[in-house]
């Protein structure tokens, strides 16, 4: 289905939208409200990255824009397909071809190898092992991790479970990867191989990023950089 408001153009361009995005959280008598409308297009090959303060509701929108998370109001559009309508076999279907995801919890499974998990979204789609597995190894290579590719997630650093996260993220050439805080673990070294990694992707697939970062630095990097505060999400001049 497609968002019959979007001009035709823009839908082929977009690869993820939100409109009038609101989300509240209710605990015993208090009602806290996270996001208050907040619109947003990420086009094929944009960088965007989001700063704002501790609690601002940055993880929110990430966690509500990958479909991880239902809105109190507004819609959520992936490659124009409106998240929250879909069914829950289609919304993982949707999620695994279209984005790659690396969040604060990485979520890696404990009984699985460091290339096994980078490799895990080409499994689920069904791609041959042999094949997910050399593309995996490739990424982990890039993040630094060719020689930690049999070590289980409990057996690496956080830094090294991060990298794997990011690797995991891009094995499947998503259209669009949300990242929150991709960097946060990481040495000045690697952390500047990931950023290298991703303005790579960016350049040569089009791969769109929203990163979210407390790192002044790394956003004005990653092209236009949008502030949320008291619920709303405004662009940085
Ligand atoms: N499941 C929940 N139940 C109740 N409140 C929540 C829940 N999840 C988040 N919140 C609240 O929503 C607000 C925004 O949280 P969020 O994690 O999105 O902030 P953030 O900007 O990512 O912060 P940080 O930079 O510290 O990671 C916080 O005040 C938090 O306490």
């Amino acid at each position: 289905m497609t968002d019959v408001q979007t001009p035709i153009k823009d839908q082929l361009m977009t690869v993820l939208a939100c409109q009038g995005l609101s989300k509240s959280f209710t605990q015993g008598p208090e009602t806290v409200d996270v996001l208050s409308g907040v619109d947003l297009v990420v086009a094929k090959g944009e960088l965007l990255s989001i700063v704002g303060q501790s609690g601002s509701g940055k993880t929110t929108l990430l966690q509500l824009l990958g479909g991880l998370d239902v809105p109190t109001a507004g819609t959520v559009s992936v490659m124009g397909e409106n998240i929250n309508r879909l069914s829950e076999a289609k919304r993982s279907l949707l999620r695994n071809q279209a984005l790659g995801f690396v969040y604060q919890f990485h979520h890696l499974l404990p009984e699985f190898s460091a290339l096994e998990n980078a490799a895990m979204p080409l499994l689920i789609r069904g791609v041959r092992k042999r094949d997910a597995l050399d593309k995996a190894a490739d990424l982990l290579n890039q993040v630094g991790l060719s020689q930690r590719v049999k070590h289980r997630p409990s057996a690496l650093s956080g830094g090294e479970r991060q990298r794997v996260a990011i690797a995991r993220a891009l094995v499947g050439e998503p259209g669009c990867v949300l990242m929150d805080e991709p960097t946060g673990n990481l040495d000045a070294e690697n952390a500047a191989a990931v950023q290298e990694l991703l303005l790579r992707l960016n350049a040569d697939c089009q791969t769109s990023f929203v990163i979210v970062t407390h790192d002044m630095e790394m956003a004005s990097r990653f092209g236009q950089v949008y502030r949320i505060a008291h619920g709303q999400l405004a662009r940085e001049s």
